[in-house]
């Protein structure tokens, strides 16, 4: 199974650029897709998932050209938006059951999976509830699950844990990681711990543009040797983050440790640290931040 993007842009009306020229072939696996806000994350999952058309490039699922033939790819995708939105009146199953049908899974077929999908996302006692009743994040648990509904070979999820507790955001890794055994799965978040622990590939996007797609392997390998911890002085912590991208801050009673993402040893007595994901694409994205800065 691959994905194939080649040159895909998108104008909007008012002339603004989400994405630009962006190149992307994935197949089998989880994709994350990292990037600051107003990267062009969400532009290009709409733009995988049909719901919005490229003003330039193409993409081909397995061969075929979505471009020309959009249905192509609705037929085997599930499909998360940033702002799904659920239906208050019905129950989580009549929801999930009236998703399936617009999907065409057929009424046996859909209320076993649907069984097996709400027990999988812990919501098996909250079935017969009207969704007005569920919590945000059970809301988002819903989304997750009429994605899969339809027993997706290619699955797009914008943000699927924003909103979960740690133990729901780890049943949602867990099961993407299930998922994505034998299907492509392409998931944009802010949340890098996330990426760290599921995906194969990581995508970066900045300013509509794909600055990198490689493995979370080797983006970590860019950033080592970058990345320190020091003890700082509660005075000294706002100069600290005016020089130093910094990428985490623990309170201590002597003081604040920092983790900082320098050229070099920031002070002498900073410790080297193993970069983390975060810790890498922060570096990536920063060392852009700078590039742009130079050519002004
Ligand atoms: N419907 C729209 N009309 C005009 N401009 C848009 C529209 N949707 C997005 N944009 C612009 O396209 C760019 C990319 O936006 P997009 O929502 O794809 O970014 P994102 O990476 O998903 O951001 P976030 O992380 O904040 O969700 C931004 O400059 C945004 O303002």
């Amino acid at each position: 199974m691959t994905l194939s993007l080649k040159a895909i842009g998108k104008r909007y009306a008012d002339g603004v650029w989400g994405v630009r020229d962006v190149d992307l072939e994935l197949d089998t696996g989880i994709h994350g897709l990292l990037g600051p806000n107003g990267a062009g994350k969400s532009t290009l999952l709409r733009i995988i998932a049909t719901v919005s058309e490229p003003s330039e490039g193409s993409f081909v699922w397995n061969g075929t050209d979505v471009t020309d033939d959009p249905v192509t790819v609705r037929r085997v995708l599930g499909y998360l938006p940033q702002d799904f939105g659920v239906y208050p009146d019905l129950t989580a199953v009549e929801f999930l059951q009236y998703i399936a049908a617009l999907r065409g899974v057929d009424g046996e077929t859909a209320a076993d999976r649907i069984d097996d999908l709400l027990a999988v996302a812990g919501l098996q006692d909250d079935r017969d509830r009207k969704l007005r009743t569920f919590s945000g994040g059970m809301c988002r648990s819903v989304g997750i699950v009429q994605a899969l509904v339809n027993d997706p070979e290619l699955l797009v999820v914008d943000e699927p844990t924003v909103g979960l507790d740690p133990e729901k955001r780890v049943q949602v890794r867990n099961l993407l990681t299930e998922v994505a055994r034998d299907r492509v799965v392409l998931l944009s978040t802010h949340i890098v711990p996330d990426v760290e622990a599921t995906a194969n590939t990581v995508a970066l996007l900045s300013d509509g543009e794909l600055l990198d797609h490689t493995t979370p392997e080797s983006l970590i390998e860019a950033a080592e040797g970058n990345v320190f911890e020091v003890l700082v002085p509660q005075s000294e912590v706002d100069s600290v983050r005016a020089q130093y991208q910094v990428s985490g801050t623990v309170q201590r009673t002597d003081g604040v440790r920092m983790r900082v993402i320098a050229d070099d040893r920031p002070a002498p007595d900073a410790e080297p640290v193993v970069p983390t994901l975060e810790d890498a694409y922060l570096n990536r994205i920063d060392r852009e931040g700078d590039r742009f800065d130079d050519s002004r």
